[in-house]
């Protein structure tokens, strides 16, 4: 067997009529394909030149289903496309499940195929092209790396310890930035879920029909431009963890749906009646106050409750000053690994800085300023000057209920602020925070730490 250099797709059919057309119709559309009847041959023919394979389930050899776990294995970024008899439709979910980019029930229509086929080789470049920015950001922090030095932050280490291997539904809260996603990721990890997926899913990314059909799936005609069934995140993530990031964007009308999966772990797909049933482990965050949003009429209460089982309260950076410093370093080294360089220091004027800044991004904006601190600065020395106009900047671009920092500390204009609309709200603390735009909890920890009496 002959392995050319310049084969793009990877045609794998035992059927010689339908991989004779198949080949007329690739060439047409720019592809360079190669043909085989056997599915041990497929993954001898995979070249640096394959962008998508398209594999028949029934063949010779080894099985398609063996040959698809093998291929995703070994190159996880070649998007394979599983051809299936209509009958097949239990090993069309399992194929989805190990990874294949996309299903077509045979007799398929040539031009529906040459549309995937396009798109996965356009998904083939893309991964490439992304794994290699990850790889450059490096923005997977490894559980080892988290940064804890903070009692606040030790304690919820600890809570995380104890509930990952729980199967009840955590509902992370704090502000954008604090890192939900990564105590989301540590939960799956420690979870004995964690040799299946975790599918994350950012409520407020897609539009409602869409989310929709992303959570839940679809049946072939089940809306206009529904093309083919597809697969939800919901039913991907089964045996695994389904991350639901952003949850108070959740449509009203969504709602019920995920209540059915919470209460049932039942649901169906767009456009058809059959009840499915998933074993999935549900973590979802917010940087919203879902109790605020209950009230408004967005967020229903029966919801809310079935996700509060476990609430993790991610705390602001700010409120674990402990850890700013360590964060900052650590980001320094990544930032050094990544450049082939030593690492920069901070001196301690702008050690000062960074323990006094409010930080309104939380970890996100510390990592940011240190990748532009470390970039400018002289003598690989971070000093105050490198800081000052990204404090600045980061205070104006910031909420608009910031005071300017001026000449004042952080600390002092909050403990002010705090003081004021305490006393304009005669004492009220739930009314403060709604005033204040903040959990009625976080009024009593803000009094705690500034020693304002009631
Ligand atoms: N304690 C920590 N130790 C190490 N890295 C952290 C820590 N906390 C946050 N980070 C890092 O900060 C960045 C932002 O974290 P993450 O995306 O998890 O925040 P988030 O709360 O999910 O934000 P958003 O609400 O905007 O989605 C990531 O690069 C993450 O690795």
């Amino acid at each position: 067997m002959k392995k050319p250099k310049q084969a793009n797709l990877i045609i794998a059919d035992d059927d010689t009529v339908i991989t004779g057309l198949l080949e007329i119709h690739a060439k047409k559309q720019g592809f360079q394909p190669i043909i085989t009847h056997s599915g041990d041959e497929v993954l001898q023919l995979i070249s640096p030149a394959t962008e998508v394979v398209l594999l028949d389930l029934n063949m010779p050899g080894m099985s398609g289903l063996e040959v698809l776990k093998k291929l995703t294995k070994d190159h996880p970024h070649l998007p394979a496309i599983i051809l299936t008899a209509s009958s097949e439709a239990s090993e069309a979910v399992t194929a989805m499940k190990l990874g294949a980019y996309d299903y077509l029930t045979k007799p398929f229509d040539p031009s529906e195929l040459f549309a995937v086929l396009h798109k996965a080789r356009k998904m083939r470049q893309l991964a490439e092209e992304n794994s290699t920015l990850k790889e450059m950001i490096n923005d997977t922090t490894p559980v080892s790396d988290i940064i804890a030095v903070s009692p606040s932050m030790q304690v919820l280490l600890d809570q995380i310890q104890k509930i990952a291997s729980l199967e009840a539904t955590v509902l992370l809260t704090g502000e954008s930035g604090v890192g939900k996603t990564m105590i989301a990721r540590q939960l799956h990890q420690l979870s004995q879920r964690n040799q299946h997926a975790l599918v994350t899913v950012s409520c407020p990314a897609l539009p409602r029909e869409l989310l929709e059909s992303e959570l839940f799936g679809h049946e072939k005609g089940a809306f206009t431009g529904a093309m083919k069934k597809r697969i939800g995140k919901i039913e991907m993530a089964d045996k695994g963890t389904l991350f639901l990031d952003e949850i108070g964007d959740l449509p009203l009308d969504l709602q019920p749906k995920l209540l059915n999966v919470l209460q049932d772990r039942e649901y169906y797909r767009l456009g058809s009646e059959r009840i499915l049933k998933t074993d999935v482990r549900i973590i979802v965050a917010t940087n919203l106050d879902l109790e605020e949003k209950i009230e408004s009429g967005s967020f229903r209460e029966d919801l809310y409750y079935r996700l509060n089982v476990f609430q993790l309260v991610v705390p602001a950076l700010r409120e674990r000053v402990q850890c700013i410093i360590p964060l900052c370093e650590r980001a320094l080294q990544k930032i050094a690994e990544r450049r082939g360089d030593r690492a920069a220091s901070i001196n301690k004027e702008a050690r000062d800085m960074l323990l006094e800044y409010h930080w309104p991004g939380n970890v996100r904006e510390l990592e940011n300023m240190m990748e532009r601190a470390s970039a400018f600065c002289q003598n690989n020395t971070i000093s105050a000057s490198d800081l000052v106009s990204q404090l600045k900047s980061s205070s104006a671009e910031g909420e608009s209920n910031q005071p300017n920092l001026g000449n004042m500390k952080w600390a002092d204009i909050e403990k002010l602020s705090l003081e004021q609309t305490l006393a304009a709200c005669s004492g009220n603390k739930s009314k403060a925070a709604k005033v204040l735009g903040i959990a009625e909890k976080s009024v009593y920890n803000k009094m705690k730490k500034y020693a304002i009496e009631s």
